[in-house]
């Protein structure tokens, strides 16, 4: 690992106490057409937990797990942190990085599929933190990975005990519900390199649905399985990816099944989106149709998601060519310039 000399952890940022919380949405929906009533909303998400939303600390979870990974295996990168929306931004990391003299940056981000919010923006956050300051270090940003064995295996051991919490008798009817953040429909039409054939849906939905048949597939068991999405903003005119969980729960019930797993891939930690939408809003539609759900744990600090790291570092630094589990072929680490780009 010769090429680079820092490890960067690039995420999303969230608020750690009330008066947080106000000042950090207003960061995320800067420029985004976002009604005022959703944002209330969200905000009342935060404030049930106190203001804090967990995705910092899983951050540092991360992180100090990453550290330990990269002692044992004889990697000697120093490991820095920078958010898109919140404390430590990541422009402030940047500078950071620059006063230690570090040159060259392999990155992380905490999303692992293509699409303008999962990938492209984080590009851009690179861009603009670099642009403004002096000296920054060369920052290299980790291709998409939601098909990577570490990714895939951590989801699968996750999913296994989630059904492990079902009572017996409902194990084997279980039905798996894929969840993923629904995003625009524009936004879906343009994730990926737009001279690859993703089929009819795009990239993202495409890797989603490519990610939860390897999930399914290593969880046995012959489970049947969907996609469904979660946490749909946007004003009402704008189509955005369906069906939404909550209608999609109400529909399943009709067709009689009893007992779901939520297996929530779209996300690679538990944090706000995950502890409300699925564990408390989805959850309560699923107890008010009489119907038993569980939740699989995102990957957080599972060690297949951690070796996973390493070896995406690896993969990097020597240049090998991405490799992954899904049909879907990716060519080269770096996006064109205008992949994932809304036009
Ligand atoms: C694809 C995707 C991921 C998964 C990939 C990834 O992880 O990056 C993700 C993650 C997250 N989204 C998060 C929070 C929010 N996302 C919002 C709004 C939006 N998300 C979008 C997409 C995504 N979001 C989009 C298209 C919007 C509309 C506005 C826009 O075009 O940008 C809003 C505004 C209010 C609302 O409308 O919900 C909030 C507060 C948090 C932090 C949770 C915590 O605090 O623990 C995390 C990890
Ligand atoms: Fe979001």
């Amino acid at each position: 690992m010769s090429s680079y000399d820092a490890f960067l952890l690039l995420s999303f940022g969230g608020p750690e106490k009330t008066d947080d919380v106000i000042p950090f949405l207003e960061n995320v929906t800067r420029g985004r057409n976002i009604p005022r009533e959703r944002l209330a909303q969200v905000g009342e998400h935060y404030f049930l937990f106190g203001g804090v939303s967990p995705i910092n600390q899983q951050c540092r979870d991360l992180i100090e797990a990453i550290r330990a990974d990269f002692d044992a295996n004889g990697v000697e990168l120093p490991v820095y942190w920078g958010n898109r929306n919140w404390d430590p931004y990541l422009e402030e990391t940047v500078a950071q990085m620059a006063r230690d003299g570090v040159r060259r940056v392999v990155a992380l981000a905490t999303s692992a599929h293509s699409c303008y919010s999962s990938h492209r923006q984080y590009i851009e956050d690179i861009d603009r933190a670099r642009a403004a300051v002096e000296d920054a270090p060369h920052i290299d940003l980790i291709r998409p990975y939601y098909d990577h064995p570490g990714f895939i295996e951590s989801f699968a051991d996750n999913t296994v005990k989630a059904l492990e919490r079902l009572p017996a008798e409902l194990r084997p009817g279980a039905r798996l519900l894929y969840s993923a953040h629904s995003i625009p429909e524009t936004m879906a039409q343009a994730s990926g390199d737009p001279r690859q054939d993703y089929g009819p849906t795009g990239a993202y939905e495409a890797q989603l649905a490519e990610a939860a048949r390897l999930i399914t597939e290593r969880v046995g068991g012959g489970h049947r399985y969907e996609l469904v999405y979660q946490s749909r903003s946007g004003p009402p005119s704008q189509p955005w990816l369906e069906p939404d969980i909550n209608d999609r729960l109400a529909e399943l019930k009709d067709e009689g099944v009893e007992a779901v797993v939520v297996v929530p891939h779209g996300f690679v930690s538990d944090h706000m989106e995950v502890k409300y939408d699925l564990d408390v809003e989805a959850l309560e539609t699923a107890g008010k149709l009489g119907m038993r759900l569980e939740r699989a744990l995102c990957p957080g600090t599972h060690p297949a998601f951690v070796a996973m790291v390493r070896d995406l570092v690896a993969e990097r630094s020597e240049e090998r060519p991405p490799a992954g589990l899904s049909r879907i072929v990716r060519k080269c680490h770096e996006c064109p310039p205008d992949c994932c780009k809304i036009r």
